[in-house]
């Protein structure tokens, strides 16, 4: 399968860490952003061609990935479009940008899947939301979810309109852990550790945490129990937390994350 990726910047480059020389060799993708030095450096990574504009190779990719910034997306399907074989399979991986949108702008192709990734990709611990749109045959469906699953999970919706809130969760998601991660760390030199040691306890503890969880059944909420002993510590913590709204303060961010995902799609869709 020869992949092409418009776009290879920061979450284009996650995901072809995760497919390089595992999903396939280097040599069947093709990377087309106008900044050299980042292609110069993604072909000495793995391997891969490269090219300054939309050329022959993407006109002979099974797959192409749209990996530009959304405000970008409308001249890059522009460019795309003359080239595009009828039959490739288009995943764009943009925030905000609305199916019908780009089909129109990429002269009314039809086999596009939306997706909404994140850069543990990068690790293969990666999750992505998906969506097909009509016109994306069953082969094409499962070549598009092959190929996100060689880098971690996916999540089918049935709902485009869903994506946004999947940005909101996981897409932007990583942010939102380094933050928590250097607010640790943070604390954790304020009280005289050092900031390695900080670092150490943070992303261990976080790590942990997450995976303990994956593997639970119970909910949520009955592990942070187990943690939480009457009158301790934890207590103190999560008593601090909630006077100063971190709860709200999360739901909120991850709302106003999947609002600006909606409110790109809207601004940008418009002709
Ligand atoms: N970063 C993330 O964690 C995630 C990002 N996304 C989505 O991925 C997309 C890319 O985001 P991200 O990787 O962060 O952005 P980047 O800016 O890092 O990458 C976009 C790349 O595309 C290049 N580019 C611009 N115009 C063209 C063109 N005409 N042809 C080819 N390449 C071009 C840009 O160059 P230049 O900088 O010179 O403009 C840049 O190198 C966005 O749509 C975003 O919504 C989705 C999930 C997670
Ligand atoms: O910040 C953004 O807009 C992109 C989409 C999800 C993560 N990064």
């Amino acid at each position: 399968m020869k992949i092409a990726f418009i776009g290879g910047g920061n979450m284009a480059s996650a995901l072809i860490s995760g497919l390089a020389g595992k999903f396939t060799a280097g040599s069947n993708i093709h990377v087309v952003d106008p900044n050299a030095g980042a292609l110069d450096k993604l072909h000495a990574a793995h391997g891969v061609t490269t090219a300054g504009t939309v050329d022959a190779a993407v006109a002979a990719s099974d797959v192409v990935v749209l990996s530009v910034k959304p405000q970008q997306m409308r001249d890059v399907a522009a460019s795309l479009k003359q080239h595009l074989r009828s039959d490739a399979l288009v995943l764009s991986i943009a925030a905000g940008i609305r199916g019908a949108d780009l089909a129109r702008w990429l002269g009314g192709h039809a086999a596009i899947v939306r997706t909404m990734p994140n850069t543990p990709a990068l690790i293969g611990r990666g999750i992505t939301g998906m969506v097909a749109m009509q016109g994306v045959s069953d082969a094409q469906k499962a070549a598009a979810d092959a190929i996100m699953k060689a880098v971690g999970e996916t999540v089918w919706l049935d709902d485009e309109a869903m994506i946004d809130p999947v940005t909101g969760v996981s897409g932007s998601g990583p942010a939102y852990v380094f933050y928590f991660l250097e607010a640790m760390q943070q604390a954790a030199v304020e009280l005289g550790l050092s900031a390695e040691q900080g670092r150490e306890l943070a992303v261990a503890t976080f790590a942990g945490a997450a995976e303990l969880a994956k593997r639970s059944d119970e909910p949520l909420s009955v592990l942070r129990e187990r943690v939480t002993s009457k009158g301790g510590t934890t207590y103190a913590a999560l008593t601090s937390m909630e006077q100063s709204g971190v709860k709200e303060a999360v739901v909120n961010a991850v709302k106003a994350a999947s609002a600006r995902g909606r409110e790109l799609g809207e601004e940008l869709g418009r002709d």
